[in-house]
């Protein structure tokens, strides 16, 4: 016989780690056995009694499921944070989101939120720049800021690419990035991108007189490399490296935050690759965990959806990150199976909405996200029919036109470009 890890009406201890899991028992399992079973597994025991844990040792670093719901199938379970290395997000993934996800005994199994106690929060060093750091960076307080990802998304050679920021931000974006496939290849090699690019946006600065952020990828094959890459942007003067988070791993992410804290580089995440473990509702690790190891790790922005672009993701879904990104004190939902969640003050991240996003729905984004959000568009900027430089203005006198309260088409009877762009993208 297994211990029994049931133990519903146990309150959290002030140090204890707290997952909330949708748990879906395979046919014929019970569902506190299943319970037990993932609690068991995620901490201290096997699938089977083993004699080398005394009972002393069980009593100390039991897992406690304090709340168990079969109607709901939800499950919450106390960890004690003796458990857990501290300041390591792969460990911590290695036990509340390893071998339990691949358990027979459950048809499904996800891991909806993670309650980071302060004693853990304290390990990590949060965002370096933060929300309102980034916002220092770019000069910019009072209105979202608009990005480009230089489109195609890979094939440009690097002067081309140079040539595609440059029109972006003499256009009007603040911030210009790469695309999440693009690194070092044959055809746009990092260093002569990165080198091109820096300079380029240096000219727009003084002939703009708005500060022009690049945000070259530094995602690469090893942690070394990446590094390298992240201390070539120093000394070429950036402000900002971008990585793809989920194909680098924790490991690598974590390394980036230590390493740009010493370069005084900004650090911007791109989820690509996210859903395949955050997609299927039933099974996996939920993006609001994704989101919350970002924030505690210490990226500065994320990719947290659009609502209205391309890319899933329900309003709800989308504003629970955003929440997770800025605020503070985040109150629980059991509806959304979120865990309260107390920041301690660690510095707020810049949310992102990026993906098949037009200048047209800007007044959407804005009622949405309010004014702090970054707001990046590729075809939407690229595809204008006056080109780049007229998408971004495109995008900008959208934006004024939001923030000024006054509809696109009254605002673009005096802004050509708007106006072009609503005859392109605006649905009839
Ligand atoms: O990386 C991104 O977010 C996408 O490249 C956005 O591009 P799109 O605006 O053309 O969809
Ligand atoms: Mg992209």
């Amino acid at each position: 016989m297994r211990r029994d890890y049931i133990d519903i009406g146990y309150s959290p201890k002030d140090t204890d780690l707290v997952c909330e899991f949708h748990i879906e028992p395979t046919a014929g399992v019970n569902f506190e056995e299943a319970a037990t079973h993932m609690a068991g597994e995620s901490s201290i025991d096997s699938w089977t009694e083993i004699a080398t844990l005394s009972p002393e040792l069980a009593e100390k670093l039991k897992p406690h499921v304090f709340y168990a719901n079969e109607e709901a199938q939800s499950v919450r379970v106390a960890y004690s944070e003796d458990l857990f290395e501290l300041g390591s997000v792969p460990q911590v993934l290695s036990a509340v989101a390893g071998n339990i996800l691949s358990m027979k005994i459950v048809d499904n199994l996800r891991l909806q939120d993670i309650a980071f106690p302060r004693s853990m929060l304290r390990e990590f060093k949060g965002p370096n720049f933060g929300l309102p750091g980034i916002r220092k960076l770019v000069g910019v307080q009072d209105r979202p800021l608009i990005g480009t990802i230089v489109k195609p998304k890979v094939g440009l050679n690097s002067e081309k690419h140079a040539e595609v920021a440059y029109n972006s931000f003499a256009g009007g974006c603040d911030l210009v990035k790469d695309d999440e496939n693009l690194t070092d290849q044959k055809f746009n090699g990092f260093e002569k991108r990165a080198e091109l690019t820096l300079k380029l946006a240096e000219k727009a600065e003084s002939e703009t007189g708005e500060r022009k952020m690049y945000l070259c990828n530094v995602t690469a094959p090893t942690c070394k490399e990446m590094v390298r890459r992240m201390n070539v942007l120093k000394d070429l003067g950036a402000s900002y490296a971008m990585v793809d988070i989920v194909p680098a791993g924790w490991t690598a992410i974590q390394t980036l935050r230590e390493e740009a804290q010493d370069a005084g580089l900004a650090l911007h995440a791109h989820r690509c690759m996210h859903s395949a473990y955050t997609r299927n509702p039933r099974h996996g690790i939920s993006m609001l965990v994704v989101a919350k190891l970002c924030r505690l790790v210490g990226l500065d922005q994320l990719h947290i959806g659009t609502v209205v672009g391309k890319m899933h993701g329900e309003k709800h879904e989308v504003l629970n990150l955003r929440d997770q990104c800025v605020l503070d004190k985040v109150p629980a939902d059991e509806s959304q199976h979120i865990l309260a969640q107390d920041w301690g003050g660690l510095k707020p991240m810049f949310p992102v909405a990026s993906g098949g996003l037009a200048p047209t729905m800007i007044p959407d984004l804005y009622s949405i996200f309010g004014k702090d959000v970054i707001m990046q568009f590729g075809g939407g900027i690229h595809a204008h029919p006056m080109g780049t430089a007229a998408g971004a203005t495109a995008c900008r006198q959208a934006l004024e036109a939001s923030l000024e309260g006054i509809s696109l088409q009254d605002y673009a009877k005096d802004h050509k470009e708007l106006e072009i762009a609503l005859g392109k993208w605006l649905k009839k």
